[in-house]
Formats: structure tokens, C-alpha cells, sequence
């Protein structure tokens, strides 16, 4: 089985224990899959930025990325996360090799509409053959959220569950895990609401019309909703920390 895994944004916050995502990672290597992760980080960008008083500014879930907000997302997703996350897995006894969607051209995109959002990207071709050289040779990737602009000569900022969904596409996995500190879709985005056990992708964009799905929740459902219309057969959100809570299945029809 072919497995993709969105690690959500709060993956570096100290735990006491492995986090519920890591050793599920583990469990999908052990049992033979293939397994991918992509990662995010928007919370310790959001951070670096604040600490250097660059405004932070999201139009529809993206981050807005003026070139100067652009240098704080390669050093954090790539130099950080990425790392920080790599680590943790090889320690956890997972074969983890890191890179980004600008290692050997695996994510090339093009610039999101509106131009207002800077260098954000929408991935429009995945180098899959990168991901299964990895394979091939026992390992797992990690994968930062930044591809390959397409006049080939500039970095974007990708959404990390948009980064996901576009890689379990065109890897055609069986199954997308995004694992998120909220633990699944709610009923709405009050931390106290019940989670959402199931929801049909085309419930998704009546959620987000009448906000009940907002900020990084947005463009997650759409993620998901892009990677069942094109053949991932199942998808998940479920929590990072704690997978016994049950999970969101999102649903064809
Ligand atoms: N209906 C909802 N259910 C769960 N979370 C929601 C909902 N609506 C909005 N949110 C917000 O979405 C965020 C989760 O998305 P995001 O920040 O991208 O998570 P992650 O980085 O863990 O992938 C949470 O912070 C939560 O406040
Ligand atoms: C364009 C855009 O918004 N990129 C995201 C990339 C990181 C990400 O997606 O992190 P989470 O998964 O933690 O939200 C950002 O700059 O925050």
C-alpha cells in the first residue's frame, strides 16, 4: 500500500512520549508500506517572523510571502522542521531521509492567484520518480512544502496539506493521513466541539461557505477534496498526539 502522511504544523513541540503520528509512521513501515511524509511549520515561521517584526499575513489559508518572508520560510521548513523532524524519526527507528519539493525537481509550481500572495505556489507536476528512487533504496522521505517555481530559477512556498494531497496524487497512494494538532475536522472551530466522525467531499465547500471550517482547516478539506476526485482512495485527519481519539474519514459523493 502506498501511503502519504502530512505531518501538521506543531510536530516539534516537546512531547513525553513519541507522538501518536511518529508511531504510526513506524507501524506503516513495519507492515511493508511505502510510505512519504510531507511536513509543515507554519506556526515556528509564524515565530521567526514575529521575532524579526515581519508582519505575518494570511489571505485564505496561505501565507502571504514577500521575498523577505520567503528567506524565514526556507531556513524554518528546511533548516528546522525538516531536520528537527528527520532526527526524531531516525531515532524512533525510521530509515528518514530529508529534502525538500527543490530536491531533484520534485515539486515544480506555479505562482497562486491573487499575485497579492507573492511566492506561493500551486504544485502542477511531482518528480514521483524521486520519491520512489527513495524507496527503492529503504527509505522514507521527508518532504519541506517548497518547490520549484516554473521558470525553474525560484523558490515558492507551498501549503503543506496542498503539497500532500498534490504528492498523493500523483504517487496514486492508496491512502493521505493528514495528522493535526485540532485532531480531526470539528463541528466547528470552537476547540470544544465534538469531532466530525465523516464528511463528503461535497459537503466541503458548505462548511467553508458558512464558516465552519476557517483558517488552516480550509485548506485542508480542499485538500483532501482534490485527492479523492483524483483517486486516493481513503482519507484521513486525525490527531497527532493521540490517534485512539478516532479520526475524520473524508468520503467520496
Ligand atoms: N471545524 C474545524 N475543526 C477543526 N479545526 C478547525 C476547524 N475550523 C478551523 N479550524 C482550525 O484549523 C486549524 C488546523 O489547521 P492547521 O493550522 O493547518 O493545522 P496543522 O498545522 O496541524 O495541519 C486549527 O488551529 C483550528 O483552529
Ligand atoms: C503558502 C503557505 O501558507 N505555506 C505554509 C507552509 C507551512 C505549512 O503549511 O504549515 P502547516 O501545515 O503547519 O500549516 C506557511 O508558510 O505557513
Amino acid at each position: 500500500m502506498r501511503v502519504v502522511v502530512k505531518l501538521g504544523g506543531s510536530v516539534l513541540q516537546p512531547t513525553d512520549s513519541e507522538p501518536a503520528g511518529i508511531q504510526e509512521i513506524s507501524r506503516f513501515v513495519q507492515e511493508g508500506h511505502e510510505v512519504a511524509v510531507v511536513h509543515g511549520g507554519g506556526p515556528a515561521i509564524t515565530n521567526s517572523l514575529t521575532e524579526a517584526g515581519v508582519p505575518v499575513t494570511f489571505y485564505q489559508g496561505q501565507r502571504v510571502t514577500t521575498p523577505d518572508v520567503l528567506r524565514h520560510v526556507v531556513r524554518v521548513l528546511r533548516g528546522e522542521v525538516n531536520m528537527e523532524l528527520v532526527l526524531r524519526m531516525n531515532h524512533a527507528g525510521i530509515a528518514a531521509v530529508g529534502l525538500s519539493g527543490v530536491d531533484g525537481q520534485l515539486f515544480r509550481a506555479s505562482r497562486m492567484h491573487p499575485p497579492e500572495l507573492g511566492n506561493v505556489g500551486v504544485i502542477d507536476y511531482v518528480a514521483t520518480n524521486v520519491v520512489t528512487a527513495l524507496w527503492r533504496a529503504g527509505f522514507v522521505p521527508v518532504i519541506a512544502p517548497l518547490a520549484l517555481g516554473s521558470d525553474g530559477n525560484e523558490i515558492l512556498n507551498c501549503n503543506g496539506d496542498g503539497a500532500a494531497s498534490a504528492l498523493a496524487r500523483w504517487l496514486k497512494a492508496d491512502v493521505l493521513v493528514f495528522y493535526t494538532e485540532s485532531g480531526g475536522l470539528r463541528e466547528s472551530p470552537e476547540p470544544s466541539a465534538g469531532l466530525v466522525r465523516r464528511i463528503s467531499e461535497l459537503e466541503i465547500g458548505q462548511w467553508i461557505a458558512h464558516g465552519r471550517a476557517t483558517q488552516g482547516m480550509v485548506p485542508k478539506l480542499q485538500a483532501a477534496q482534490d485527492a479523492l476526485k483524483q483517486g486516493v482512495k481513503t482519507v484521513l485527519i486525525g490527531s497527532y498526539y493521540d490517534f485512539e481519539q478516532g479520526a475524520t474519514e473524508v468520503v467520496k459523493g
